[in-house]
């Protein structure tokens, strides 16, 4: 990949950085790791992991050193305003898994401090309204997300807010669930997840990604991605997608068969046409690009220069 802007580093030399950074993982830390998700290589969190985290933190430093000297300049008092990451990628890339990793290791490290992290499948228009608008077959692609909303929750909290209602979307149910909230209260980190968190919308004048002090891309190759979607899919077949209130219950009553031919097609009708038109186009966008490739092993990092 070409990627004129970046600093490009191969695995082997980007893992030497980690020796200079102690931040020694506990038995207790691998193990909590372990739990969020068990294929995790521990491997990836020592050698590309620590040097991230520890660029973020200088990045970091860097953030509250120039708040301080802003409000000190400005003579206003002190509101507490979040450092706000945000990640992107292709559905199923493994987003949520590097975002909730990102989490651990900063809530772990930085004890001090408190990272919090939403996923903007919240700010998707509930099933009712797509229906409404004849998206529910774009769901993902740009018009199916309230990004008047969403940029109204990432003002408030750099504004310092407390107690934000964040909306639950569910992937069990395929809908935005009613009544539930995710509560996002001044943290002093907030990871912003999502397909859409580098897109810049036609018709808003403030993008999502103005709000954000770092910003990731999780990348990798679409026929890797499309066989990590229905790895997913499988695992799913077997376990949720038996619980009758799962949108998916259909798939796992058919022919194994029949349901994997369906996964591919949403693979290739939706998530493949939403990756190659509004996801990757938004890649060098961002600060950070982690490259994954075969098992999800990070084989090179690129740092914007
Ligand atoms: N580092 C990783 N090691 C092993 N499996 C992973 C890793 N990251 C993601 N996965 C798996 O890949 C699939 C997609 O990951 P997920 O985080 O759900 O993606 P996204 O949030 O981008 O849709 C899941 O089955 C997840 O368990
Ligand atoms: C809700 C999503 C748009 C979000 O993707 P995610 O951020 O979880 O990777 C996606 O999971 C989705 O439902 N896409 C529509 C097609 C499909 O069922 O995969």
């Amino acid at each position: 990949m070409e990627a004129q802007g970046y600093f490009e580093f191969e695995r082997e030399e980007w893992q030497k950085l980690s020796k200079k950074a102690e931040l020694p993982l506990t038995k207790t830390q691998l193990a909590g790791i372990k739990a969020l998700n068990d294929r995790i290589s521990l491997g990836d969190v020592q050698d590309v992991y620590v040097p991230l985290v520890r660029l973020l933190q200088k990045k970091y430093a860097d953030f509250e050193k120039w708040n301080q000297d802003k409000l000190d300049f400005l003579q206003v008092p002190v509101k507490k305003t979040p450092f706000i990451i945000g990640i992107s990628g292709s559905v199923a890339v493994g987003k949520s898994t590097t975002a909730r990793l990102l989490q651990v290791l900063l809530s772990n490290w930085f004890s001090d401090l408190k990272t919090q992290l939403i996923t903007t499948d919240g700010f998707l228009f509930p099933n009712a309204e797509l229906e409404k608008r004849n998206l529910l077959s774009r769901k993902g692609f740009p018009e199916s997300y309230n990004m008047k909303a969403l940029i109204k929750f990432l003002s408030e909290v750099k504004g310092g807010q407390g107690q934000i209602k964040v909306p639950q979307y569910s992937h069990q149910v395929y809908d935005i669930v009613a009544d539930q909230f995710d509560v996002i209260d001044q943290p002093d980190i907030l990871i912003v997840e999502g397909i859409n968190v580098l897109q810049l919308p036609a018709n808003e004048s403030i993008y999502v990604s103005d709000f954000f002090d770092w910003s990731i891309y999780v990348d990798a190759d679409a026929e890797l991605i499309e066989k990590w979607f229905l790895e997913r899919f499988g695992v799913l077949l077997d376990t949720a997608f038996h619980d009758p209130t799962s949108y998916y219950y259909k798939y796992a009553q058919m022919p194994r068969e029949e349901a994997f031919q369906l996964a591919h097609t949403i693979w290739r009708d939706v998530d493949l046409k939403n990756l190659e038109e509004f996801i990757l186009p938004t890649r060098f966008r961002a600060d950070v690009i982690l490259h994954k490739v075969q098992h999800h092993v990070m084989d090179r990092v690129y740092v914007r220069r």
